[in-house]
Formats: structure tokens, sequence, C-alpha cells
């Protein structure tokens, strides 16, 4: 044994952190020295950006100012002059001829680490977009911005099938929705009345809404009989009605077909495999590429923005990556660039399922062929073999995305490949999103990203739990799950119990700063919990192991506790305590439910 110690070799065991990008919390607070992202340079290609595993492709070294409209003059790096007369409609035209707009100016006050002159300039770069069509900004439209620069943001779907759901109940889920923190929603809907299901949602949103407008331009007839005529028709009225956003599949062209022919589940889009059937039928180009000049006028008129659609995206892992995929991305590229030619603002759409390895290289050549457009992915699912729960597997490479250059992220709910998402998979989709698009601004060193975190680190150390529950994304959920099994604010939970509670330890241990912010202290005396609400009943009814009996007690409100260990005298007291605590809540609130206490 000694032999073998005194023969191994030397192990260096000192390290040096790399180089550090910004820390997320304003207060610098914790130990921690900052991210690991690359330090935001806002402004430039890099900001707010992974450190490239080898083999990345680089940034281009293009922008939007690389494809002006006929008859601009460039005037400098970020300086251009347009025809005489010019008169701008799109945000774009605005930031380009170097107007800050009332919507850059809201966007900077919903995002403090911007400026609206930083904001202009992102824009004019085309790195960023503000859906915002100005139909739209005269209902309710809250602008807001999608790009690198800014915060990751988050779509929610929906819209009514021809199986399942109508209007009143889309606009439910739009609200809901919003509740839950979805940035914009798509209407996606291919089934009851359309129109008025779109016009119902614009109305009630003040987020942006998204379509395919393609969807609506078959209704009532086959794709085989679709022209340029219902086209333009079609998108002209969207946009007259104040869509936002269109996602428009001109990416997947006639050449590119031959190259599904192998893969595992050939096209997954639904524009996309329409679009390819049209194609085939007519020995014919894609109608939305050969349109795209015609299309970008109707677009700039009312300021909608492009969604390039990815017709081609995989839908299973072993597609991923594929020439396919790839070929399509290519043209998206040059669909951009004669976008950004039209004054019409670009984000470009992405993949669907990906294996992890591979989302970095999918954000990386995106941000190199379409010159730092802003992504907006769909996912991506990291495997297939979790149908239930794909918004679990999405949000994994949703994370990934956001982390390495995606811009926003399309939820997936957990009826992916399974049935129309209802309101709750709503929820559990944005939940799952919004953690995604959260944890990727931290990573990414965005300035004042970690306060929230931070907060309520300090609370949860101080065992504050109305300050923990009321920093939380969802107070309702952890109310309830707290309550379940303990219905005191005291100074520990169900989980270790008093003796085992390894944060009240640390909070009494002195020399430690741990639990210690006077900002975060919770009352002296332990609290009686102030009750689990209608909601958070329902929510610990769902969870099916508890009796109606149960859930009574658990939706209890405002009774007396008396329970603390800090009132204790000494251990032995503590320990009766706990005993009580474990094994009847309710005795340690004084309240008597039947004889035997339960
Ligand atoms: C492109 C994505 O759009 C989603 N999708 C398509 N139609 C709807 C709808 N009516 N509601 C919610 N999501 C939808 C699919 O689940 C796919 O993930
Ligand atoms: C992120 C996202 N959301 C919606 C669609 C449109 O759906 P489809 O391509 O199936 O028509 C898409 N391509 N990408
Ligand atoms: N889930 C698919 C996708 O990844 C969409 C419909 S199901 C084949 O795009
Ligand atoms: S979600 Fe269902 S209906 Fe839609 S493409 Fe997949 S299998 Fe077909
Ligand atoms: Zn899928």
């Amino acid at each position: 044994m000694s032999q073998a110690t005194e023969s191994a070799p030397v192990v260096d065991r000192s390290w040096t952190l790399p180089p550090l990008g910004d820390n997320p919390s304003t207060e610098k607070q914790g130990t921690t020295p900052g991210s690991f992202a690359q330090r935001g340079a806002i402004g430039k290609p890099l900001t707010y950006a992974s450190p490239d595993t080898p083999g990345m492709p680089q940034p281009s070294d293009k922008t939007a100012w690389d494809f002006l409209p006929e008859g601009w003059t460039r005037t400098g790096e970020e300086s251009a002059e347009p025809p005489a007369g010019f008169e701008p409609i799109t945000q774009l035209e605005f930031a380009r001829v170097g107007v800050v707009t009332p919507e850059m100016k809201r966007v900077a006050l919903r995002e403090p680490h911007l400026t609206p002159e930083q904001i202009r300039r992102e824009v004019a770069a085309g790195r960023m977009v503000i859906p915002a069509n100005r139909n739209h900004l005269k209902h309710n439209l809250d602008p807001m911005a999608i790009g690198r620069a800014s915060l990751t943001k988050i779509n929610a779907n929906m819209g009514a099938s021809p199986i399942s759901s109508g209007t009143d109940e889309e606009v439910e889920k739009l609200k809901w929705a919003e509740k839950w923190g979805a940035d914009t929603v798509m209407d996606l809907s291919t089934g009851g009345d359309l129109d008025a299901c779109r016009a119902a949602i614009i109305e009630n949103s003040t987020v942006p809404i998204g379509t395919v407008p393609i969807y609506s331009m078959i209704i009532g007839r086959k794709i085989e009989d679709l022209n340029e005529q219902i086209v333009l028709e079609t998108l002209e009225h969207q946009a007259r009605q104040g869509v936002d956003y269109f996602t428009i599949h001109a990416g997947v062209l006639r050449e590119h077909l031959p190259l599904v022919r192998k893969r595992l589940i050939g096209i997954v889009s639904r524009g996309g495999s329409l679009l390819a059937k049209w194609m085939i039928t007519h020995h014919k180009q894609n109608l939305m590429y050969t349109m795209w000049e015609q299309i970008c006028d109707v677009m700039r008129e009312h300021d909608v923005t492009f969604s390039i659609g990815d017709g081609l995206r995989p839908g299973g892992l072993a597609d991923a990556t594929d020439a396919a995929q790839l070929g399509e991305l290519a043209t998206i590229g040059e669909l951009t660039e004669r976008a950004w030619r039209k004054g019409v603002q670009v984000m470009v759409e992405g993949p669907g399922h990906v294996p992890f390895d591979q989302i970095e290289f999918n954000m990386k050549l995106q941000r190199r062929l379409c010159h730092g457009a802003p992504f907006y992915v769909l996912g991506p699912l990291v495997t297939d073999i979790f149908p239930g729960y794909d918004h679990i597997t999405s949000c994994i490479g949703a994370t990934a995305a956001g982390y390495h250059g995606a811009s926003m992220l399309c939820y997936v709910t957990p009826k992916e490949h399974l049935g129309l998402p209802k309101k709750d998979d709503v929820k559990q989709g944005c939940v799952a999103y919004k953690i995604a698009a959260h944890a990727a601004d931290v990573a990414l060193g965005i300035p004042g990203t970690r306060d929230r975190d931070d907060e309520l680190t300090k609370a949860r150390a101080a065992l504050n739990w109305q300050k923990h529950f009321d920093l939380s994304f969802d107070p309702e959920l952890a109310r309830a799950y707290h309550d379940e099994d303990l219905e005191v604010d005291t100074d520990f939970c169900a989980m270790c119990g008093h003796d085992w509670c390894s944060v009240r330890i640390s909070k009494e241990i002195t020399e430690f700063f741990s639990g210690k912010d006077e900002q975060s202290q919770p009352a002296k005396k332990a609290i009686a919990s102030p009750g689990v609400t209608e909601g958070g009943a329902d929510i610990l009814k769902a969870r099916g192991n508890l009796s109606a009996e149960e859930i009574m007690r658990l939706a209890h409100k405002g009774k007396k506790a008396a329970c603390h260990s800090d009132t204790l005298k000494d251990e032995e007291a503590a320990k009766g305590v706990q005993k009580l605590v474990k094994i009847n809540t309710l005795k340690a609130h004084g309240i008597v439910v039947n004889e035997t206490g339960l």
C-alpha cells in the first residue's frame, strides 16, 4: 500500500478560473465570482454569448447594415442615408435613420440593463426585433423585444384544432399564458372560426401575437389550390387585423426535398409539409420563396415581423442537423438578407428535436448564416422517449439553446405529440420555459438577472417561509406543498425535521452570515401558516393521496401556532415539539378535528 502511494505520480491540484463574464447579481451577493460566459459587450455580435466548444462557427462579420435597401447610401459603420422623401414605417427603418421610437423606450423601461439607444442600435443591426404591428399597438400591445442582448423570451402556442376547443377557450388560454409569463403567443388555430379567434386573441392580448398564415389559406380549399393571390390577400388581411409576426416557410425549396427521403420522420412542420406537397403537385418552386419581395412589401406596410419558418426541422433525434435542415437554414440566411433589404424585421425559427451535444452547433451556425438575426427555437427536445413529459425533455434543450444563443424559446407542453394542450398544459409549458429562459439569462451573466434568486436564497436561509413563497414563481404551489406536511411556519420543514435542519444549524452558527440578513428575518415566534388557498387545496387534491377531510384541514386559515424551537428552553422541549409536529400538526395549532386528532 505504502509503496503504491510513494510511486504515484504527483498530481497538480491547483487551478485557474477561466476568464469571467459579468456578475448577474446587482449587489454581487454570495461567494461566486461571476459568469463563465463572455463578458457582456452590448453592440457587438458576441454580447451575452457562451464560450465556444472547439469547432464552432464564428459569428458573421455582417449585420443588417450590410443589407440596406436600394437607393440608400451607407455613411458609416452604423449609419446610412435613405433616399429623399423616405418615410420610415418599421422599427428597423426608424432604427436605421437614427430615431428612438416610443416602443424602444418602453423596451428599455422593461429591461433596465439596456438603454433606448442601445436598443435602437441592436434593432438597426438586425440582432433585435420589436414585433409590434401598428394595428395591434392601437389595442393593448405592450411592446417587447427579442434579441440576444435582451432577456431570453418564451412563446406559448395555442389555437383551436378541428378536433377540439373554440374561441372562448383560446382567449382563456391566452390570459393564462400571460399570467404564467409568456412573452409572446402564437395562434396556431386550424379549426373553429379562425378569423374570429385571431381577432379575439389580438384584442385581448398585451403580448405580441404570431400566426402561420398558410393555415388559414387552406381552410375550405386543398393545398393544391393555393395561389399567389390567396397568399397576398391572406397576409394583407391578417396584417390589418394586427398580427405582430408571421411564420412563413419560404426556406423549404424543391431541391431540398430529396434530402428528406431517408429521414426517419420526414417533415414534421405543418407549413413545411403542406408546401412540399404544393411544390410536388405543381412541379414548381415554393411560392413563398418566389413571392418573397411581394410578401415583404405587405409586411413592411404594417410592420409585421418575419419569423422565417423552419419547414424542414428535424422531428426526431436521428434527423437532427441533417442536410435537409442545414440546406434550409442556408436559404433562410439568404431570405433574412432580402427581408432586411426591404426594411422588414426578421427572426428565424429553429429545431425541434436535437441531441444535447448538437445544440451549440445549431445555434452558432444560425448566428453565422443569418448574421445575428434573433433565433426562435422550438425546444429542442433532447430525447424522444418521454411523451407526456416533453415539456421537460425540451426544457433541457431550451436551456442549452438559450445559453448558446437563441433569443426566444417556444414552449412545448406535456401534450406534445399527443393532443391539444389544455389550460393546465399551458401553465406547465410556460413554467418549464420560464425556468429555461431564466437559467440561460443567469448563466449568460445578464446584469440583475440573479437578484431575485439571491433574495429568495436569503429568505430561505433565514427560514422566512412567507418571504420565501412570495419571491417564488408559483407561491400558491410552494405554500401548498409546504403545508401538506406542516401547517406552521417554523424553523425547519418536514424534509429533515428540527434536529437535522442544516439551514437552521447554519443560521445558529454565529460566525456564518447564513440566515442573518436583516431584511429577510421572519417573525420571532413561529406563526401559523395562513393556510393554502382554494387553488392550493386543488393542487394537493390533484396529488391524489389525500382525503376530502385532509384537504379541508390543509385549507384552514389563520389558526394560532405554538411551536417554534427559538421559543423553547432546551433540547428536550424541542424534541417534544418536533414529535408533536411530526405526529399531528393540528395539535400545534390547538385544533381538534376529531377524537383521534386526525
Ligand atoms: C410547432 C408547434 O406548434 C404546436 N402547435 C400546433 N398547433 C397547436 C395548437 N393548436 N395549440 C398549441 N400548440 C400547437 C405543436 O405542438 C408544435 O410543437
Ligand atoms: C417555434 C415555432 N413555432 C411554430 C412553428 C410553426 O409550426 P409549423 O412549422 O409546424 O407549421 C414553427 N415552425 N416554429
Ligand atoms: N412535435 C413536432 C415537432 O417537433 C410537431 C408536430 S408532431 C410531429 O415539430
Ligand atoms: S401532433 Fe399529432 S396531428 Fe400533429 S403532426 Fe404530430 S401526430 Fe400529426
Ligand atoms: Zn415533435
